[in-house]
């Protein structure tokens, strides 16, 4: 096939990932043109600071700071600059102008989503982000297009690498949080700044973009329910081990029936939770990612691999750009935002899921029976009790796995447990997932 045009494509940003999608652009012309069939000629590079120093060679008269500028005379504009503003109003300036756009910004798509995909449709340009969740895993085409004909039911996700770095570490060598972190950063896996990937707003932007596919329905970032990894403990990491569980940053979204409503909605949490060891979720080591999808027809489905990284992130940047190239080519308007059921996005109340809590209790006869009374006044079935005894102290450490239950249940044992005479201390609640579906 000859390439009969060519596609004028605008960088904005020239950091881990942009420096790298250049250099492949460049590298990979000719085969790139095959399989797009037009040339994809990259027309400059838009940084904060053109003298900065770079770790791949580009040629120098490509980079400018005029962005603007840049995209006024672009057909596909490639945003890899990151943060909202002026992100945001580049993209808006470049579809409106008519040009197709890749993004690889999770937290542009997970806040103002709607707005892009609105003016990306009214205009038929195509916006693809393929890089936002999971990096160079393939997991947005798949939600968007190989999974549209089947229900998807849940998706577990573990969508942050410095989490997964951190939790791993402490797993396999019972590090504090606080050493693993420490090497992590060593490492250069977190940033200086490691609040947006320990605090969980990274896992919760991609959970809100991964939630909105699977359910053809706007989830918004602030109906996430978040918690990070920071309360997490060597303690609850080894006795999650010693009961043959991981404990994983997930970011869980499904389809649930609210229990005192009978609502039928969707939720979307991104939280700590101990996950069965023989689970595939569990297999997933240091900084990979991977997104465990159930689908009514599909069955369960494991989408892995690399979830950051300057290269890996940008194969995923030059797979869009080369998917919107082709219909660029052929003609057609973009691949639209399939939101149609609007579904009601229902709190985290309205979950139900399985609880392992550790309670510090006095060690005394009746105790024990006292409170599996707690649960059973609250609705929530006990599966299993583990005690052990602490020495001369008078004190005894229970920790009670239960049956699925109702979040709101969950929470209203814990505040009865909390202001029983026997409890010492409600040492830690952590959910456990991975369990069938019911
Ligand atoms: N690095 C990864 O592994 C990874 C993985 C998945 C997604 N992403 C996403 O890719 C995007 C880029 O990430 P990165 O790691 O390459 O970032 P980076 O900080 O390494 O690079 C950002 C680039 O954008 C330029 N830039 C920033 N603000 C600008 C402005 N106002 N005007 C002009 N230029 C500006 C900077 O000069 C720099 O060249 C982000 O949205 C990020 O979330 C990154
Ligand atoms: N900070 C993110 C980068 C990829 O989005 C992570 O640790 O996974
Ligand atoms: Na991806």
């Amino acid at each position: 096939m000859i390439a009969y045009r060519s596609l004028r494509v605008a960088l904005l940003g020239g950091g881990s990932v942009g420096a790298q999608v250049a250099r492949l652009l460049l590298e990979e012309q000719e085969e790139l043109a095959l399989r797009v069939g037009a040339k994809l000629e990259l027309i400059g590079i838009a940084v904060r600071d053109v003298n900065a120093e770079r770790t791949v060679d580009l040629p120098r008269e490509l980079f400018t700071t005029d962005a603007e500028s840049l995209i006024l005379g672009a057909d596909v504009v490639i945003e890899l600059m990151g943060g909202i503003e002026p992100a945001r109003t580049l993209i808006l300036q470049a579809l409106g102008s008519g040009a197709d756009v890749v993004t690889a910004n999770k937290a542009l798509i997970a806040t103002h989503g709607p707005e892009l995909f609105a003016l990306a449709e009214q205009v038929g340009a195509q916006l693809n982000y393929e890089a936002a969740v999971g990096g160079a895993i393939p997991i947005i085409r798949p939600l968007r297009d190989s999974l549209a004909g089947d229900t998807v039911l849940r998706i577990l996700g573990i969508v942050n690498g410095t989490t997964n770095f951190i939790l791993d570490q402490m797993d396999s060598t019972g590090a504090t949080l606080e050493d693993a972190l420490a090497t992590a950063t060593a490492l250069g896996y977190a940033e200086a700044d490691p609040t947006a990937d320990i605090g969980g707003y990274d896992a919760a932007q991609k959970a809100a973009i991964l939630a909105g596919l699977a359910f053809h329905t706007s989830v918004p970032i602030d109906s996430v329910y978040r918690e990070g990894i920071t309360g997490i403990t060597a303690e609850q990491i080894a006795s999650a081990q010693k009961a043959g569980y991981v404990v994983k940053l997930l970011a869980v979204c499904e389809r649930v029936t609210d229990p005192a409503t009978g609502i039928e909605g969707v939720s979307a949490r991104v939280h700590p939770a101990m996950v069965p060891r023989d689970h595939p979720l569990a297999a997933v080591r240091g900084a990979n990612n991977a997104v465990f999808v159930e689908a009514e027809s599909a069955g369960s489905l494991m989408f892995y691999g690399a979830g950051a990284g300057g290269v890996e992130t940008a194969s995923a940047v030059l797979g869009d750009l080369v998917s919107l190239g082709r219909r660029h080519v052929a003609g057609g308007p973009g691949l639209g935002e399939s939101t149609h059921s609007e579904l009601p996005i229902l709190d985290i109340s309205s979950v139900s899921t399985r609880y392992s809590v550790t309670l510090e209790v006095t060690d005394e006869p009746g105790v024990l029976a006292a409170i599996a009374n707690v649960f059973a006044e609250n609705g929530v079935s006990v599966e299993l009790v583990e005690q052990s005894i602490q020495g001369d102290a008078g004190t005894a450490t229970l920790v009670i796995g239960t049956h699925q239950a109702p979040e709101a249940a969950l929470a209203a044992t814990v505040d009865a447990l909390s202001s029983n005479s026997v409890v010492t201390s409600v040492a830690s609640v952590i959910r456990v997932e991975g369990a069938q579906r019911p």
